[in-house]
């Protein structure tokens, strides 16, 4: 079942159209990872799916509604966003970002009860931050940071989260740990999460789905075992790729990959 339906969409910033006419959809309570090279528009598409930006023309539909008609405070309840760099000068405790997320949950009067205590502390427990809860995020590393901001999408508790390159800053035992904490969130609390990566390997071994990008358009899109090969590798990509089965997962393992002679 989709839970979101992308029809004709275009997309431009000012005068430059970035995305034109795209038309997919996301199933509900699958991890889709959208991938493609530097510039192709992949933050552009997660965004507008997320309405952070607006789009020029087409639709998006969530849960079979447009996605223009839902209300700021009836989306932020549904979906939570986790951008890309987080620059804001956010001179606040780890502990107090983390219970921003419960604000779409209550109205302008209600105070924060047990149970949004609560959900914040597991949200803190779940991305390893709670040692950390009372340290100012300023003052965190960048990946700290980044759980932080991850915990605060969890205290959230939406039905669709949106990653634009969760792992960035991390090393590796944290890339991973995020990627196990995405899968948890897709089996325990059912739900469907949308993220841009850029490693491969990471990008097939966690997601359901696959959209690779190239000219703000999506070239392929289905199962990593349906599309990951050297042919659309070398066209997205524009690499060489070795590519076997890993016995354990039955799942594509890109080996290693080298610059395709540009012709
Ligand atoms: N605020 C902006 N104003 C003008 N052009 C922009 C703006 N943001 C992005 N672009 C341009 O839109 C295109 C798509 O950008 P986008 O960030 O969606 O790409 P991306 O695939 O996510 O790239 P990356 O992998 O480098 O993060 C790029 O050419 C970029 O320069």
């Amino acid at each position: 079942m989709n839970i979101i339906k992308v029809d004709h969409l275009s997309v431009r910033y000012g005068e430059h159209p970035i995305i034109s006419s795209l038309t997919t959809d996301i199933k509900k309570g699958h991890i889709t990872t959208i991938l493609g090279p530097n510039g192709c528009g992949k933050s552009t598409l997660l965004k507008t799916l997320a309405r952070q930006m607006k789009m020029d023309q087409g639709s998006v539909m969530l849960d079979g509604r447009e996605m223009k008609s839902w209300k700021p405070k009836e989306l932020a309840r549904e979906l939570a966003f986790l951008m890309q760099q987080h620059d804001q000068a956010t001179d606040v405790s780890v502990r107090n970002l983390v219970a921003y997320g419960r604000f779409p949950h209550k109205n302008m009067l209600q105070r924060l009860d047990d149970e949004d205590q609560k959900i914040i502390i597991n949200s803190m427990k779940q991305t390893g931050v709670l040692p950390l809860a009372d340290r100012g995020v300023a003052s965190l590393s960048g990946g700290e940071r980044q759980r932080a901001w991850m915990a605060m999408a969890l205290a959230q508790q939406p039905r669709l989260l949106f990653l634009d390159e969760p792992t960035t800053y991390l090393d590796i035992s944290h890339q991973l740990e995020v990627m196990e904490l995405v899968v948890k969130l897709k089996e325990s609390m059912d739900m469907t999460i949308i993220m841009v990566l850029h490693d491969l390997n990471h990008a097939v071994m966690y997601s359901d789905d696959l959209i690779m990008m190239k000219g703000g358009e999506i070239r392929y899109k289905g199962t990593p075992e349906e599309i990951v090969n050297q042919k659309s590798l070398a066209e997205v990509f524009g690499v060489q790729a070795r590519i076997e089965i890993d016995t354990e997962t039955r799942k594509p393992y890109i080996r290693s990959m080298r610059l395709l002679a540009s012709t």
